[in-house]
C-alpha cells in the first residue's frame, strides 16, 4: 500500500493519479447544499413516517433523520475518536495498514483495497472493519476510548437501521421482520478521511457509486461533501447537527423488486477542511440468498433478477470495479 494521503497532502499539488477524467469531475461548479434531500423526523406518528420514509426512499434513496434516539453524546464521542484516530503518528497505525484478507480484521488503507491496480486513486484515507464482537480484539487500540465508543455507536446504528427497515417493509408490503436476522447479520465500519485537496475540481473522495449493501447509516459532521444523484443532478447533502444519513443499498433496491431505488452518491473534496464521515453497511451475511421478496412480486411486477448469494454479488462487484449494475448482470430476468 501507498502512503496515506493524510501524511502527505500538504507537501505538493495534485498528483496526476488523482485527476479525474472530465466527464467525472467535480469542475468549479458549486453544487448548492439544497434542503430538497427529505429530513423525516422519527419522532412523528407511524403512519406519516411510513409514507415520509417510503417517499423518501423512492424518489432519492437517501434522506436524513432526527430525533431518532440515539443520545448526542454518543454521537460526538465517536466523531471525536475517529479525528484522535486519524491524528495519531503514523507508527501508531503502522500495524492497521499491514495487507491482510482476513475478513475479521481492521484495515487502514489509502484510496481503496485495490490501490495497485487502480487507475485513479481516490482522495481519502479509510479505515474499515466488521462491528460483530467476535472482531472486537482486533479493532484499534488507540485512541484509548475506540472500543467502548464505537461499539456503543454501531449497536445504535444497527438498531435504527432495523427500526427505518421495519417502516419500509410496511411501506411496501413485506413482512414484518424480513430483515431483522440473516440480511443484517454483518454490520461493517467505514471511516473516511478526507484531508484538504490542492484541487477539488479535479478529483474526489469518492466518485459515482451505489453501496453494495441493505442499508448505510452515516454520521458526518459540519463540512460537506456528500452529495446524491437526483433526476441526473448532484445534490449536496446538508449536514445537521446530530442527524444521521441513511441511504438505500443497491442490494434493498433488488430485494424491493426495484420499488425502492439505491442511492448513487458521491463525495466531493475541499481545500480548506478535514472531512471525516463514519459509515456503518448494514450488509447480509455472505451466504444469504438474496432475491425479490415473494411479497412485491406479481404477475404485473415480474422478479427483475434470480436468487443469489450475497457473495456471489460481492464477488462480481469488486472485479467489476465497484459497478453494482455490471455485477447484478449475470442473475437478471
Ligand atoms: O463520506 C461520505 O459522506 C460518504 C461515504 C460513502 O459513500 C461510503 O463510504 O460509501
Ligand atoms: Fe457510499
Amino acid at each position: 500500500m501507498d502512503k496515506l494521503v493524510s501524511s502527505w497532502y500538504n507537501d505538493q499539488s495534485l498528483p496526476e493519479s488523482y485527476i479525474f477524467p472530465p466527464h467525472e469531475r467535480p469542475g468549479k461548479l458549486l453544487v448548492p447544499r439544497c434542503n430538497t434531500v427529505p429530513v423525516i423526523d422519527l419522532s412523528d406518528t407511524r403512519t406519516n413516517l411510513v409514507h415520509q420514509i417510503l417517499k423518501a426512499s423512492q424518489e432519492f434513496g437517501l434522506f436524513q433523520v432526527v430525533n431518532h434516539g440515539v443520545p448526542p453524546n454518543i454521537m460526538s464521542e465517536t466523531m471525536s475518536v475517529f479525528h484522535k484516530f486519524f491524528e495519531l503518528p503514523a507508527e501508531d497505525k503502522a500495524s492497521l495498514t499491514v495487507y491482510t484478507n482476513d475478513p475479521k480484521r481492521c484495515k487502514l488503507v489509502t484510496s481503496t483495497l485495490d490501490y495497485d491496480r487502480e487507475k485513479i486513486h481516490l482522495w481519502r484515507d479509510v479505515l474499515r472493519h466488521p462491528c460483530h464482537p467476535d472482531c472486537i480484539e482486533f479493532w484499534p487500540r488507540k485512541p484509548l476510548r475506540y472500543r467502548e465508543v464505537v461499539a456503543a455507536c454501531s449497536i445504535e446504528a444497527k438498531k435504527l437501521g432495523l427500526q427505518i427497515l421495519e417502516l419500509l417493509c410496511e411501506g411496501i408490503g413485506i413482512e414484518h421482520g424480513y430483515f431483522e436476522h440473516e440480511l443484517t447479520e454483518d454490520l461493517l465500519l467505514r471511516a473516511n478521511h478526507y484531508p484538504p485537496c490542492p484541487d477539488p475540481s479535479l478529483t474526489l473522495g469518492i466518485p459515482k457509486h451505489f453501496d453494495p449493501d441493505i442499508l448505510t447509516i452515516l454520521l458526518q459532521e459540519h463540512i460537506s461533501g456528500l452529495q446524491v444523484l437526483k433526476d441526473g443532478e448532484w445534490i449536496g447533502v446538508r449536514p445537521i447537527p446530530n442527524a444521521f444519513v441513511v441511504n438505500i443499498g443497491y442490494i434493498l433496491q433488488v430485494i424491493s423488486n426495484n420499488k425502492l431505488k439505491g442511492a448513487e452518491h458521491r463525495v466531493v473534496t475541499n481545500s480548506s477542511d478535514h472531512r471525516i464521515s463514519v459509515v456503518f453497511c448494514m450488509n447480509p451475511a455472505g451466504n444469504s440468498n438474496i432475491e425479490p421478496a415473494k411479497s412485491v412480486v406479481t404477475a404485473t411486477n415480474p422478479p427483475l433478477c434470480r436468487g443469489f448469494q450475497f457473495k456471489e454479488f460481492l464477488d462480481n462487484f469488486y472485479s467489476m470495479e465497484g459497478d453494482a449494475d455490471l455485477a447484478l448482470q449475470p442473475f437478471k430476468l
